[in-house]
């Protein structure tokens, strides 16, 4: 059950922004130590930056005033020697900051791909593929500006204004507070603008998570879009949600853009404020010309770094969303975990049973509507179990609770009489080996894919599993056999031979419980005798459960188990069940009458 597609936006618990804001940060005080470095740099950066006007005051007042040409030669150079360190200043910054921001990323991304590694079943039944690459990489993209100017533009810029501030107190407090009088009105402003745009940013982000999936899903089942004639179809609701992007973002930016308007509007009235305080009732006599071009450079020393911050403001109301995103990924838990006093679950022999078990997809469902309710069963090592029954009768769910891919709400399941909730996970996943119809092929060469299933394997191991799947001739066939380039999904294989390599990787695993859910139904009669010899050799005395439509391929196991809506209905070996006449036999007959 999906519980949203590309047509609905994703739900988001509302956060709070500054908790988002130092969780990120936290990742840059993982670097402290170069960030130090940084900071001493643009502590300089300031400190000359700061420093400029006050010697234009002293040109002006002392040595212009006073025609002292030799002096202010001096000045002209000590200046320019300032100005050369400053720049070297700002090249270093910004490489150091570079590097720094990429290993963020890098982490962050890592972070978010291994936790999505670790979550269940249900946490990829629930949500589109496309939506989630799109946290993956849209998503953390959308950090690195914010990481940069956290401390290129934050730290510094506020560092200035604090001590533009200082500065313009101390020299004359009345021209400062003209000069800054309209601050309150700039935060007003700024508070209403980022609320508006917050709300925007986090609808655009939505919008394009729905178009990424869309393209995702439309890629990706491109070949039914295509045999159905459906690109009329599929073109037109890729419009809608295009359209519907580029209206969020026009959305978003409209109040977005309101930011610079405001400091703008503020930065002006407060510099007229300055030369009508300083003019107007002051007058010359008690401001000098100097002061007032020094105060006249400090205002925009003021207001460009508040330009600055609130431009970063900006950044970050728009990209804080994309923080949300990937930390509501990495604070979602798996569903299915190890608890913790887990043991191992040592080698097993292969006994598996079902004790009054009970289960559904969506918890709290009423017990009458359980995809499977109140099953027992015990298979003995060895054994191999023939799942059969109609489709939605429950037989692929039996087989995804052994390997404890979803827990069950009832009952209780063992293997050699451990609980699975009482092993770790991995012990219980290494010793299955589970092959479904649609097996995934690897980009990759046909070696890659066969050892996936044991990555310390042998080329002598590798073979003897291709041969004994009947894979081996085929393989050989290809172009550079073994080392054959597979694409993804496994296009340029018919889907037999896709087949027969996930079954020898699969077989190179030599699990101790075997679960083939439709496995053999893409390959053709001749190729499956082979398959299923090659099983039975290599599986003798390990249990398996199989699942088959085609009642042909499940005569040889040694009970089976016909399943109706979640429950067992009858079990015996496939003579007993014949001789027994009741469902079993009925889809026996159903499936062969006519062909005898
Ligand atoms: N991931 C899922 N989320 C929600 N419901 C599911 C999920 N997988 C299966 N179901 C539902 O559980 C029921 C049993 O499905 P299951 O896949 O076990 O049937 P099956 O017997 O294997 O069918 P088939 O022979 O068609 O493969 C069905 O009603 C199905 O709709």
């Amino acid at each position: 059950m999906a519980v949203n597609s590309y047509r609905e936006d994703e739900f988001m618990e509302n956060t709070d922004k500054k908790k988002i804001f130092r969780r990120l940060f936290s990742y840059l005080l993982e670097y402290k130590a170069i960030l130090i470095g940084v900071l001493l740099c643009m502590a300089v950066t300031v400190a000359i930056s700061l420093v400029n006007p006050l010697l234009i005051e002293e040109a002006i007042d002392h040595y212009i005033a006073n025609k002292d040409m030799k002096g202010l030669m001096g000045l002209g150079l000590f200046a320019l020697g300032l100005n050369i360190i400053f720049i070297i200043m700002v090249k270093i910054r910004m490489y150091v900051m570079a590097v720094v921001s990429n290993k963020i990323l890098l982490r962050i991304r890592q972070d978010l791909y291994e936790h999505i590694q670790t979550l269940s079943f249900s946490f990829f039944d629930s949500r589109p593929t496309g939506k989630i690459l799109a946290r993956i990489i849209g998503d953390v993209n959308s950090l690195r500006d914010v990481l940069v100017n956290v401390v290129t533009t934050l730290i510094p810029e506020l560092i200035t204004v604090i001590g533009v501030v200082v500065i313009m107190l101390i020299k004359d407090w009345r021209l400062a507070l003209a000069s800054l009088s309209t601050i309150p009105l700039m935060i007003g402003g700024i508070w209403f603008v980022q609320t508006a745009s917050h709300k925007r940013w986090q609808i655009f982000r939505k919008k394009s998570s729905n178009l990424n999936a869309y393209v995702h899903e439309d890629i990706a089942g491109m070949n039914v879009v295509q045999s159905f004639g459906a690109e009329e179809e599929t073109r037109e609701i890729f419009g809608n949600l295009t359209d519907e992007h580029q209206q969020s973002f026009v959305d978003a930016v409209r109040y977005a853009d309101m930011f610079g308007p405001v400091i703008d509007f503020c930065w002006g009235i407060g510099a007229m404020m300055l030369y009508l305080v300083g003019v107007r009732f002051l007058g010359f006599e008690k401001v000098s010309v100097g002061l007032l071009v020094a105060f006249g450079t400090y205002i925009n020393m003021f207001w460009n770094p508040i330009m600055n911050l609130s431009n970063f403001y900006n950044n970050l109301v728009t990209n804080l969303t994309a923080a949300e995103r990937i930390f509501d990924i990495l604070d979602t838990k798996a569903d299915i975990v190890d608890a913790a006093d887990v043991t191992e679950l040592p080698e097993v022999q292969g006994r598996v049973e079902f004790s009054h078990v009970s289960f559904t997809y969506d918890k709290g469902t009423p017990a009458e509507t359980k995809v499977l309710s109140d099953v027992s069963f015990v298979v003995e090592p060895g054994e191999t179990i023939a799942l059969v029954g109609p489709t939605g009768a429950g037989k692929t769910t039996i087989v995804n609770l052994i390997s404890r891919f979803y827990d069950i709400e009832d009952g209780v399941i063992s293997v050699d009489g451990y609980d699975l909730t009482k092993i770790s996970i991995e012990s219980l996943r290494r010793q299955m080996g589970v092959m479904t119809q649609d097996n995934f092929i690897f980009h990759g060469t046909v070696r890659e894919n066969i050892l996936y299933g044991k990555l310390d394997a042998t080329d002598e191991e590798m073979i003897a599993a291709a041969k004994a799947v009947n894979a081996h001739e085929f393989i050989m066939k290809m172009e550079k056999g073994y080392d054959t380039e597979l694409k993804e999904h496994g296009a340029g294989l018919s889907i037999g031979q896709r087949q027969l390599i996930a079954f020898a990787r699969t077989m190179i695993s030599m699990p101790k419980i075997l679960i083939l859910d439709e496995a053999t139904s893409s390959i053709d009669t001749h190729t499956e005798i082979l398959v299923q010899k090659g099983i039975e050799a290599l599986l003798s005395g390990r249990t398996s459960f199989v699942i088959a439509h085609r009642l042909s391929t499940i005569q040889n196991a040694d009970r089976i188990f016909v399943i109706d809506q979640g429950c067992i209905l009858e079990q015996g070996s496939p003579a007993e069940l014949m001789k027994k006449k009741g469902a079993y036999y009925d889809l026996y007959m159903a499936q062969f009458a006519g062909l005898e």
